[in-house]
Parts: C-alpha cells; structure tokens; sequence
C-alpha cells in the first residue's frame, strides 16, 4: 500500500450537504482534521433528491409528465448551489459536468416515458445521478476553501453483481480497484467520493440498498485500511433507545461492532446492517458525530468495547411485523420443515427477522415485514401444499400487527437467566409475548409483541436492562394522621431512594372521604395534599376503583391508610388487576373468613404483593415473625401479649394518676387510637388484631371467635363521638379505683390478648412484677410467641405499638419490600 499517511474517512448524509451553507460547514468539519492525515468524504445525494428521483420515475411511468418540471426543479436547486460555493474559474467546466448529468437523466426518464417500464437496472441508474451530482460540487466546495480536493463516482471503483437495488460487493476486486485508484492521487487531495453506488464488472451501475453511503464509507475504510471511519449524522450518537419511545435514552458512548450490527438489523435506524461488515477484519473503529454538535463525542464503535455497566447494551424495536405461524402434529419429527420454509421465503427474497419454535415442534413462528406477509403466506401455503393436504401441517397463518423489541448486548452471552427477566420484566409491563427468541451469537434476545404494546414492551425493558433503576407508581387512600405522616415521610426519603437505590417513586393519586386526585404522571410528594384541595374531584370509590385497575401505570401500589371497611372491600378487585395493596386498615383481614380466603387466593395467584404488617403493633414486626416461625416449620402454642398501643398508654398513665378521660384526650391527640376511639376501648381493635394473627395461623376464625371485655360500656356506641368523649369523665372514678385496687396489691392493670388451643381471648388483667406485662412503658405492645422451638422461654417482641411515626415507617418497609417483588 503507497498509503503513508493515516486515511480517515467521512461521511456525510443528505441533510448534511442540503443546502451550500451545509456542504460549507462540512467543508470545516473535515478541514479541522489534522493536516497530517488523509481526508476520504464519502457524501449522499444533497437532502431529499434521491425521493425526488423516485417521484420522477412515478411521474414518468404514470405519463403525467411531470418528470420534467421536477428535474428543472432539482436543476435549479443544483445549480444555485453551484454558485453559491463554487470559484468563478471552475463555474463553466462543472456546469457543463453537470449539465450532462441532466442531460443523461432526462433521457432516461423520457425513455420510461415512453416505454411505461422501468427495470431495477434502470431504477438503480436513475437514482445514482442523486450521488453523482453532489460529489463533484463537494469537490469544488473544498477547492474553494482551499483544500485541493477531487470528486470520484464509486462506479469505478465499488465492484458488485447485478442484484440491483441492493448489489453485493465484490470485495477483492474493490479493494484492488480502490488502492490502484487512490495510489494515483496526492495524499493530500481531498478525495470525495459518492455514496450508495458501484458498477458491476461490465460498468453497470448498481446501488447498494437503503443507507448504502454508510457502506461505500466503510468499503472505502478497510480498502484504505483507514484508522477511522467516522458517519456524520444529525443526532449524538447511537442511543441506549429510540428517545421517542423512551425520554430517558442516553448517547452510547461505546459500542462493539456486533452490538451495533445487532441493533441496526434491530430497529436502530442510525447504521446499515452491512455497515460494519467491512471494518470487521481489520479492526478499523467507527465514530458516529453529530454534524449539528460537532463537540459531542459521539458514539464509538469497535471490535472490543468496553462493557456496559450491566449485561446489555440496548434496546431496540421493529414494529410493522408480521408473523407466519406453521402448526401441526406433523411437524413433530419431520426433518427440514423450517429449512423448507427458509428456502422458499428466501426464493421470494423475502427476509426473515426472527425465528421461533416451541419445543414441541408443534409450531414454527417465523416474524417478517408487514409488507411481506401476503407474499410470504403465500410462498409457505404453496410450499406446504401436500402437508396442507395430507393434514402433517394443521394451518399456516400470518398475525398481523406486531412488532419486535429486542435487548442487545454482548455480555448477555453465556448469562443464564436473562430471558426470564425479560419475560418477567414484559409481563411486569402488562405485555403478552407472542414469541420469544435468542440469536445464535446471544447477542440479542427478541420477543414478538403486539404492536400496540411497543412503548411499554421497549420503556419497561430499557428500565430493567439498561437504566437498572426501577419506576413504580403510589396511590395513597386516606390522608388522616397516617396518611400525613407517609407522605412526609415519603417525600423526605424519594431522593434518597432514587440516587442510591435507582428506585422512582411517582405519586400517582391520593384520596381522602371526601376527594381524589389522579394524575399518573406523578405529583410532587411535598405538594400532594395542596393539590388534593386545589385539583381533586368529589370522591367516588367506584370510579377511583376503575382509574386505578384498567388505567393503571406499571407497577402501582395502593396504600389504603382509612379505616375504611367499603375500601377494604375492593382490594381484591386492586389485586386481580395487578395492584399491589399495602395497608394499616384491619378491616380486609377481619372481614367474614370467605373474604379473607378470597383475598389471600388472589394475591397468590397473581403473585400481587399484599402486606399487612401494621395492623399488628404497628410498626413492630408481628406478622413478619410469625411467618418466620411458621415457614420454619415451627409449631405455634400460644400467642399472648399487650397488643393496643392506646389501652397500654392509658393503663401506664392512670398508673400515674393521670384521669381516664384525661388519658384518652392526650392518647388521641398523640395519633394513638383509632380514628374512632370506641373501637380501641372498646376493644374491637385488639379483637381485630387477635383475629389477623389466628388467621395467619390457618386458624379459619371468625370476629364472633374473640371474647372481649370492653372497657366501657357498650350503649356508648350508639352516641356522637362528640357526646361520647365528653362522658368519658363519667368513668374515672371507676378507674381510679380499679387501679388502686391494684396497686394496692403491687399489680398494675393491662389488656392482654390470647390465642391458645384455638381460642381467642381478651380482658383486662393485674399483673405482678413477675410478668414480662408488668414494666411496659408508654406505648409499649408486648407480644410473646411460644412454640415447639421457643417453649421454655417465649419469643418476644416488644416496642411502641402505636403511633403515626411507627406506623408510617412500617408502611414503608412494607411498601419497599412490595416493591422489591414488583422487581
Ligand atoms: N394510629 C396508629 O398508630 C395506627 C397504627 C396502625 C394502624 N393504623 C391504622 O391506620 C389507619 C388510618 O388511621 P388514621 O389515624 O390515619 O385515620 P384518620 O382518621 O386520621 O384518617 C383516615 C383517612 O381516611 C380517609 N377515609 C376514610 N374513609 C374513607 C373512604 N371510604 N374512602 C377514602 N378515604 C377515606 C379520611 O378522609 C382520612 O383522610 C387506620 O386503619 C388505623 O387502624 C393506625
Ligand atoms: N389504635 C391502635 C393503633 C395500632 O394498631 C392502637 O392503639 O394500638
Ligand atoms: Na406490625
């Protein structure tokens, strides 16, 4: 090779050389390369000609004469360019060039004209005129810049055969053709040379497909043995992600030759399949830099890039698929079936993307273009005639409407388990897979979709492959003294969570009795309670019930802080639609047992979390340690404890002389009790609680199971709360003297709850020193689990059962492990 100096070669696309103004600042753009290296530009047809030729040959073969006026038209624009860069001493000599170009191009048009036919020979020829145009004025741009600088038709020197339209290369034979040629010129020269185009060995010429510029750059690039090869293009680089499917796409700054094939044969519209083809021998890396931002640094492509950060690389689309299903019993064992079918498919030029088959043999899927799909039908029926007939083959048909979306990388080889994430990750997104399948290199793994899915398929994928973070959507219902407390809670953490752990928490919605906001897209968590007032509508359950199951984002959890029974009643219809429900509500899992049986079906059959830790203790771990217990195996005896932070509160204040209805006050102030007091003395709330723990035990308990003391008499229940609190003076007295009494003896009084030998119990106990009850303070719940392997000394857990700090903090450690299974 003559070639001393490093070769690096350009290209430039159409909108890049569009208008004079363009062809200078790529004029520039290859100026600001070292003076020291040899400068290849491989251009296209200036913007939009090549579709102007087409419309010609239309308007040609449909005789409306129009041909002509749109020649004039690409005339004109020609030559204005033409005057706009060229220097006055070369104007008469590239005018009369190009005059005959249009001269040769209008004949050939008026022959189709005439002959109402146009052959792909004839096709290919007319459209290189595009290219052919474009060089020489680029040519003549840099000399007048000041950079010597010659224009080449790539007819000389690409060599192909006569598949026109997209003519393969003769590589041997270009290369010859290109080192002879290049050896003949300076190496200082400039040397611009048309894109797309070749000539097959008796100087026919030929075009080299869709993108084919790309291609003659990279032909050019291993022929000269180039140390770059850089394609210029109106975006930064090849992305992680078509951005109009998913905002947050990023530029990859690397990527491996067989990534990048991958994800143009993919739906990645930035590279030519073939592109990298040529490079690949010699190692010759790929740069693609965006015209528009020449700072940026682009994309890099090369034999070794470095590893992205998880297994893959990209995610990519096709849509506008379609997909041929072969089915029968007797494909099972029947050698050469898919071979056939290739075969055929092939004879028609008719290229298969994907390829599937159930491991039955029972069924072959084979994905091609939309375009496609009636020729391809067609092909197999004729193909598969006899099987048709004799039965061995049960139906051949086409699913329209689909599309591709793949996950691409080259670390996904040898990764076991990838294919199961992107199933889960598919399904997580409500996507149902048509078919699934991984290229022989692993470096890609596809799954036909239904078209319309394609956003979510290729949004849920690009979170789970590449972003690794993880979006999910909260709805709060009930925004009471809990409530509250979350969302501060929340709002304080979201930043942490997202920097740290890559978990995006979107407030989708809240709800109180009274009102509800809905906006999917996410409101500000420190702004949720203005925007209720300000933007919500009058609550209606049945309608929020809706918005949240059939318009529900990806992975929505509800948090049902109410004490409601009506919203209780729904979760399974939040369930069966793949909502996940974390609550501090008692109400779902004391409802009558056939309700409870359902809810729980539910949740294990679409594996939709259901946590329900604060309903015991708050945030103490009660349920938590008795699954622990019971997945161990371990046998549960006896469960006894103090399980109301309000009546503990009261029993320690009243120790201290503080009145009854005094207790009850500051208990309610504090965020202790129920929303409604009563349920707490009258014992309904630790009556709850014994009944979620019995159940949890597989006990099929009822409410009318429990045996409860209230501590005030039942009448009360029919009065306002209002009235109700008022008389709670009524019984101080009363109290003062029980504990007295008590103390008196060295007791103190508590409410102690029981589960033993299926019997649910709870009232009002004296307690001595001795007993683990006897020295709770303040809030305090004491639960003492005694079992097969905690027999001689119970498992205790103990801690402030209630409060709003507590159990918002239990909300969320529910709420993150519910997220953790929505992974
Ligand atoms: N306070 C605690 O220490 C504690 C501990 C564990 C569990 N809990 C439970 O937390 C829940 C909330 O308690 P709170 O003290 O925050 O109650 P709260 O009365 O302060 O708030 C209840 C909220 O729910 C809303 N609400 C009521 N009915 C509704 C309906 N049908 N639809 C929509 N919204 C409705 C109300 O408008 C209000 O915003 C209760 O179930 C309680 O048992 C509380
Ligand atoms: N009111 C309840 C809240 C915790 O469930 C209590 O006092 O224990
Ligand atoms: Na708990």
């Amino acid at each position: 090779m003559a070639t001393t100096r490093p070769v690096r070669v350009h290209k430039f696309g159409g909108t890049s050389v569009a208008t004079a103004d363009r062809i200078r600042r790529v004029v520039q753009l290859v100026q600001a390369e070292p003076e020291t290296v040899r400068r290849v530009v491989v251009v296209s047809a200036l913007g939009g000609v090549t579709d102007q030729l087409l419309g010609c040959i239309d308007a040609a073969l449909a005789r409306t004469g129009g041909h002509r006026a749109t020649i004039e038209t690409l005339r004109q624009r020609h030559q204005e360019v033409l005057e706009a860069l060229v220097l006055p001493e070369e104007r008469t000599a590239l005018e009369a060039q190009l005059n005959a170009h249009w001269q040769a191009l209008t004949e050939l048009l008026d022959g189709l004209y005439l002959l109402r036919e146009c052959t792909p020979r004839t096709r290919d020829a007319i459209l290189s005129f595009g290219e052919r145009l474009a060089a020489p004025l680029v040519a003549a741009a840099f000399r007048a810049a000041g950079s010597a600088a010659i224009a080449l038709e790539a007819t000389e020197l690409v060599r192909t055969d006569d598949t026109f339209g997209e003519a393969n290369v003769d590589f041997a034979t270009t290369h010859r053709l290109i080192r002879e040629r290049f050896a003949a010129i300076p190496e200082d020269q400039v040397v611009v040379v048309t894109g797309f185009i070749g000539a097959t060995p008796e100087g026919v010429t030929t075009t080299l497909g869709r993108s084919g510029s790309d291609y003659t750059a990279t032909i050019l690039g291993a022929a000269l043995e180039a140390e770059l090869v850089v394609i210029w293009t109106d975006v930064d680089g090849v992305m992680s992600a078509d951005p109009r499917l998913v905002p947050e796409a990023f530029v990859l700054p690397h990527l491996s030759y067989r990534e990048a094939a991958e994800m143009a044969y993919f739906g990645a519209k930035v590279l030519h399949p073939r592109t990298m083809e040529p490079l690949q021998a010699k190692k010759i890396p790929l740069r693609i830099r965006n015209t528009l931002r020449p700072e940026a640094p682009g994309t890099l492509i090369t034999a070794d890039a470095p590893p992205p950060p998880w297994y893959a690389r990209a995610v990519t689309a096709i849509r506008d698929i379609a997909v041929l299903m072969l089915e029968g019993a007797g494909m099972l064992g029947t050698p050469g079936i898919s071979g056939r079918a290739f075969l055929a498919l092939a004879e028609q030029k008719i290229n298969v993307l994907l390829v599937s088959q159930a491991s039955s043999e029972q069924s072959l899927c084979l994905g091609v273009r939309a375009a496609d799909a009636e020729a391809a039908l067609e092909t197999l029926r004729r193909t598969f005639a006899f099987e048709l007939e004799t039965g061995r083959i049960r139906r051949i048909y086409v699913v329209p409407e689909c599309a591709t979306v793949s996950v691409v990388g080259d670390r996904m080889r040898h990764q076991p388990g990838l294919a199961g994430r992107m199933f889960s990750a598919l399904g997580q997104a409500n996507v149902n897979v048509l078919a699934i399948a991984q290229g022989a290199a692993e470096t890609n793994i596809s799954a036909v979709i239904a078209q319309r899915d394609t956003q979510r398929a290729v949004q849920a994928l690009h979170e789970t492959f590449i972003l690794r973070t993880m979006r999910a959507h909260l709805f709060l219902i009930g925004v009471g003294v809990i409530g509250k407390t979350l969302l501060d809670m929340l709002a304080r953490q979201i930043p942490h969570l997202q920097a740290e752990e890559g978990l995006e928490l979107r407030l989708a919605g809240l709800a109180t009795a009274e009102r509800m906001l809905w906006q999917p897209a996410g409101i500000p968590w420190n702004e949720a309670r203005e925007r209720l007032q300000a933007e919500g509508e009058p609550m209606d359950l049945d309608r929020l019930v809706q918005l949240l199951t059939t318009e529900r984002p990806r992975r929505l959890v509800v948090v049902d802080a109410t004490a409601s029974e009506e919203v209780a009643r729904r979760y399974p219809e939040l369930l069966t639609a793949g909502v996940a429900v974390v609550t501090p509500n008692k109400r779902a899992n004391t409802l009558p047992y056939a309700f409870y049986q359902r809810l729980r079906e539910v949740a294990r059959e679409r594996r939709v979390p259901y946590r329900y830790e604060t309903t015991v203790g708050a945030g103490l771990p009660v349920i938590a340690t008795l699954q622990d217990l019971l997945l161990a195996g371990d046998k549960v005896q006896r469960i006894e404890g103090v399980f109301s932070g309000t009546l503990a509160y009261l029993f320690n204040q009243m120790a201290e002389g503080v009145p009854f209805s005094e207790a009850v006050r500051a208990a309610r102030e504090a965020g202790y009790t129920e929303p409604d007091p009563r349920d707490d003395l009258s014992g309904e709330d630790v009556a709850r609680k014994l009944l979620i723990l019995a159940r949890e035990l597989g006990l099929p308990v009822e409410r009318s199971d429990v045996t409860v003391q209230p501590l005030v008499p039942s009448e009360l229940r029919s009065v306002s709360l209002e009235e109700f609190l008022e008389r709670l003076s009524d019984w101080d007295a009363h109290w003062q003297e029980q504990i007295e009494k008590a103390r008196q003896q060295g007791q103190r009084l508590h409410y102690i709850g029981r589960i033993e030998d299926g019997r649910l119990a709870v009232n009002v106990q004296a307690v001595g020193p001795d007993s683990p009850f006897y020295n709770l303070q303040g809030t305090d719940n004491l639960i003492a689990f005694t079992t097969t392997y905690y027999c001689r000394t119970p498992l205790v857990v103990r801690g402030p059962g209630a409060g709003p700090q507590v159990t918002a903090a239990g909300i969320l450690s529910d709420l993150r492990r519910a997220l953790e299974q929505m992974r």
